[in-house]
């Protein structure tokens, strides 16, 4: 089937892409009645909602720098908590995440943790077919009928007893579903994803105990969190589910986020259940909010580490803010996946259980891993902090703590600029977009789980630095005209070193290439890679 069209009262939807018979599935009456009415009363204000993104940070390249809000200070002084959690989401203490592939949702499920984030962003390239399928897996999976097959070895897959619970990460509110148009206008993916994932497994989750969880990325204010629960209410009441049945929790992954995290727990009170320090992205936001700011370049990627003052601060904030009212203070993801020889594995492991300790002295509730090698090596560490009998740390208040202060979240970061390191940035940002445009949403670069958040720390790095005609540490200035030379060297060493001419000449590099390379020398610093690279998808 190539096209569909859904029609409501005032508007209809146009589907654009190939349907097979399966995702013809997904997309059945109720699914789309619902996006539909979701598109209709709630795509508007995403506009407005982007547009006031725009105007923030239009004031932080005039010289500003974001601050807490004075507007809203009566909801920081106020006695408020937040609705309750569920008991399904009361141990959190370690979450795998994962592309919504059918081979990766079995074993994620199946991996020896509490959660699966089930992943429409970050580590995901949203092909048409993709996006389908990934709901196709999601539904199997919530019914307990998922299988694979693998072609490649012959090897079976299907669920184990008692699965980790599952949480949908939806797209985040800037990226668009080009195969849906409503009324002509190309419409939120992030609606798409929510209205198929909630139709298609409400019922289903709530009859097993659980019940539908999402995960929210990249907010960057309150009124972002308000509109999410308003979508949310509306779902609600379309299905006669008592307020509060949808739980989310959202990544607090932006710098103007962070400043509001007591206004995003209080404007989703029914719907909250935790923050997330999403730090990858943090860091991406860190450069694209402070872009103008000479005095808050970043050093090299791999010294911006969670010990640093400012990334210090931002999550002893979350975990105090949450706790205060009532709300879990997830962790986040150290970058690293398993070696292939024991002795390399033993390092990778001790890195883990070093990032993960900081995260439990802190505070946190739990934790995030790539892979499913690194599920028991958070787990030790969790368990240690959050102790026999607890579901949590939620009783760690925090509040001894000297206040954090605006200065602390945006304190700059001192580290070494280095020719290597943005030898290396090209390298990654250069293959993370091959595999993205390809496809593939994930892919594993030197030890490093490389995702569309952690190739916008590389690609935003060099802009910043091009930008302050910064100076690398063997006295070379950072110039366009550098760049592109060590771009195409680069190039050579991808080609003649890592992937082989064969693998290289089938891929496609050359697009890859010109569009890093686009972003790059750009005077504008692109908003997200994922958008500029949306066109070279399907
Ligand atoms: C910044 C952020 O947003 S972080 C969150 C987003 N990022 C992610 O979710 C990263 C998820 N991780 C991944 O996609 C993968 O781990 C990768 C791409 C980095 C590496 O994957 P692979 O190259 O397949 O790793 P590897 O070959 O070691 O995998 C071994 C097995 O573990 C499985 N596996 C690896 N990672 C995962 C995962 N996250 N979930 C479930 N299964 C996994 C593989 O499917 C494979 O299974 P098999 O033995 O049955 O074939
Ligand atoms: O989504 C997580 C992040 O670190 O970014
Ligand atoms: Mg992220």
């Amino acid at each position: 089937m190539t096209a569909n069209t859904q029609s409501n009262e005032t508007g209809s939807l146009v589907f654009h892409g190939e349907i097979n018979q399966e995702q013809q599935q997904i997309l059945n009456p109720a699914a789309v009645a619902l996006l539909t009415e979701l598109v209709e009363k709630f795509a508007p204000q995403v506009d407005e909602l982007l547009n006031q993104r725009v105007k923030k940070q239009a004031r932080m390249d005039a010289g500003e720098l974001p601050d807490f809000l004075p507007e809203t200070a009566h909801i920081r002084a106020g006695d408020w908590k937040i609705q309750g959690i569920p008991a399904k989401l009361q141990d959190r203490r370690v979450e795998i995440t994962g592309p919504v592939d059918r081979k990766m949702v079995i074993n994620a499920l199946n991996a020896r943790v509490k959660v699966f984030m089930a992943d429409f962003e970050d580590s995901f390239s949203p092909t048409w077919a993709g996006v389908l399928d990934g709901q196709v897996n999601l539904r199997d999976a919530v019914n307990g009928t998922i299988e694979y097959t693998n072609p490649a070895n012959g090897k079976h897959y299907t669920l184990d007893e008692d699965p980790a619970t599952l949480i949908c990460r939806v797209r985040g509110i800037h990226l668009p579903e080009k195969h849906i148009t409503f009324n002509g206008k190309i419409v939120p993916g992030c609606l798409v994803d929510f209205a198929l994932f909630f139709s298609n497994n409400y019922e289903a989750l709530l009859a097993k105990g659980a019940g539908p969880y999402f995960y929210i990325p990249k907010l960057q204010s309150h009124h972002e969190s308000k509109w999410w629960s308003e979508v949310f209410s509306y779902a609600e009441d379309k299905v006669n589910l008592a307020r509060g049945t949808i739980k989310a929790t959202l990544l607090i992954e932006t710098i103007p986020a962070v400043f509001e995290m007591e206004e995003i727990l209080y404007s989703m009170k029914e719907h909250i259940v935790a923050l997330n320090c999403g730090r990858w992205d943090y860091i991406f936001s860190y450069i694209k909010t402070l872009r103008k700011h000479p005095d808050r370049v970043l050093p090299d990627r791999h010294s911006v580490t969670m010990d640093k003052s400012f990334l210090s601060a931002y999550s002893r904030l979350l975990i105090k803010t949450c706790h205060k009212r009532g709300a879990l203070a997830m962790g986040g993801m150290a970058a690293f996946i398993p070696a292939k020889t024991a002795e390399a594995n033993d390092k990778v492991l001790t890195k883990v259980t070093a990032d993960k300790t900081l995260e439990a002295k802190n505070g946190h509730d739990g934790t995030w891993v790539a892979h499913p090698g690194l599920a028991d090596t958070a787990m030790g560490v969790m368990n240690e902090y959050i102790g026999a009998g607890n579901a949590n740390q939620i009783n760690v208040l925090r509040e001894d703590d000297a206040p954090v202060t605006a200065a602390e979240l945006l304190e700059p970061c001192s580290g070494e600029r280095t020719e290597t390191g943005m030898r290396l940035n090209i390298r990654i940002g250069v293959r993370y977009l091959e595999a993205w445009i390809s496809g593939n949403g994930c892919v594993p670069i030197y030890g490093l789980m490389e995702d569309a958040a952690t190739a916008e720390i590389s690609r935003a790095s060099i802009w910043q630095w091009i930008q302050h005609g910064k100076t690398l540490s063997n006295g070379k200035i950072v110039t366009k005209a550098l760049f592109c030379q060590l771009l195409q060297e680069e190039l050579v060493v991808i080609r003649d070193e890592e992937i082989g001419i064969e693998a290289y000449e089938q891929g496609r590099f050359a697009e890859a290439s010109k569009l890093f390379e686009e972003l790059t020398v750009s005077e504008h610093l692109a908003e997200f890679l994922t958008l500029s690279g949306y066109d070279l998808l399907d």
